[in-house]
């Protein structure tokens, strides 16, 4: 079945949650956000398994939850594929796959014919005739996407499916998931926290903090431009938020931090704007360095960490604000740079991108 536009604009009070999101139609749509940003809740309420109040689910034309509506989570033709794969302990794997189909009425020739296309799409046709303890962690995934997918559901919720999966055999699920979810352009919404997961899988990304919207885009579009704390720590990149004055970024807060960049032209004079650059492009000081247009900012370092081949260091600024930059152990050890030490961080002008927030 291709895929449906699922809109869920809902709040639900207890929870402090209240949303307004579209997952596209045939679209890999990342919920993304901090723990207890409320993803889950969002993934309920499509599921049937959380009430808006007050609000809608709608999927496609059909409203599945509102204040006169409740459509049962088995109608909803709506499939979860969760961290743990849940099967059916005492079922072969084929017969786990044919669960969903013959609970929808199909007789058992039609199922078992399902339950095939599903096991060869899901890789796991060689698995058919095993019980789940038999499965690895992988295998016993594979088999639980098969199974997800048998109903043909319109809408497949996907909570962090690799998260409990070892490194290789993570990435062929996430392979997997590229071919049978993204690629047969089925609408889905994934819960994860790997940015390679949101690289690989999802065509937009959605991210929530305090149960509230914060951004809302295509993934390209939300990566290289974040305009949430979260966003950019996902990213990799410093942000910095504040207002455009007289061309250059003044921080929000109390510091006297003045960030000059390259500003968008969709920025206006004194609105609420972000710079943002990458910690590759920052240099550590002991003192302002003089010459080409740099931008010096005084921190106290709080952190240094190890990173394939840099060193992170984490400095923080007088009004608390904490920015990263990489520099090679070379740089640390000739400046006998240590933690609690005050420095610059310097960046080039023309490393930093200033556009609306
Ligand atoms: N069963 C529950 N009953 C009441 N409140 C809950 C329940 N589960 C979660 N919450 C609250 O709802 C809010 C959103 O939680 P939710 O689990 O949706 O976040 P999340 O983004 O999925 O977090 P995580 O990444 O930690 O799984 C949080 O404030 C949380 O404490």
């Amino acid at each position: 079945m291709t895929g449906e536009a699922v809109h869920v604009r809902a709040a639900l009070p207890d929870r402090g949650v209240d949303v307004d999101l579209v997952a596209p139609a045939g679209r890999v749509l990342a919920v993304l956000g901090p723990n207890g940003a409320g993803k889950s809740s969002v993934l309920g309420l499509v599921a049937g398994l959380l009430r808006p109040d007050p609000g809608s689910v709608r999927i496609g034309d059909r409203v599945v939850a509102d204040a006169r509506t409740w459509v049962r989570p088995p109608d909803r033709g709506v499939a979860l594929l969760a961290q743990r794969p849940l099967l059916f302990p005492h079922l072969r794997v084929v017969d786990n796959v044919a669960f969903g189909p013959r609970s929808a009425g199909a007789g058992q020739r039609a199922a078992a014919r399902v339950a095939h296309d599903r096991l060869v799409e899901a890789d796991a046709l060689d698995l058919a005739d095993r019980r789940p303890h038999e499965l690895s962690g992988g295998q016993a995934q594979r088999v639980a996407l098969a199974r997800a997918l048998a109903p043909d559901p319109r809408v497949v919720l996907l909570d962090e499916p690799l998260a409990s999966l070892d490194v290789a055999a993570g990435a062929a699920m996430r392979r997997l998931l590229r071919r049978v979810v993204r690629e047969a352009a089925r609408t889905a919404l994934l819960v994860t926290h790997d940015l390679v997961d949101v690289l690989a899988l999802a065509d937009a990304v959605v991210v929530l903090d305090g149960g509230r919207v914060v951004e809302q885009g295509a993934t390209l579009d939300v990566l290289t431009r974040p305009r949430s704390p979260f966003t950019a720590q996902l990213a990799g990149v410093n942000l910095v938020p504040g207002t455009l004055r007289e061309g250059a970024l003044r921080a929000s807060g109390a510091s006297a931090v003045v960030l000059h960049g390259l500003v968008d032209d969709a920025c206006r004079p004194s609105a609420a704007a972000v710079a943002a650059f990458s910690p590759r492009a920052v240099a550590v000081h002991r003192d302002p360095p003089g010459g080409s247009p740099r931008n010096a900012v005084r921190v106290r370092v709080v952190s240094l960490e190890h990173t394939g081949e840099l060193v992170r260091v984490r400095g923080r600024t007088a009004d608390g604000r904490v920015l990263a930059a990489d520099i090679t152990p070379a740089s640390v050890a000739a400046d006998a740079l240590a933690v609690d030490d005050e420095r610059v961080f310097a960046v080039k002008a023309a490393e930093v991108t200033i556009y609306p927030a």
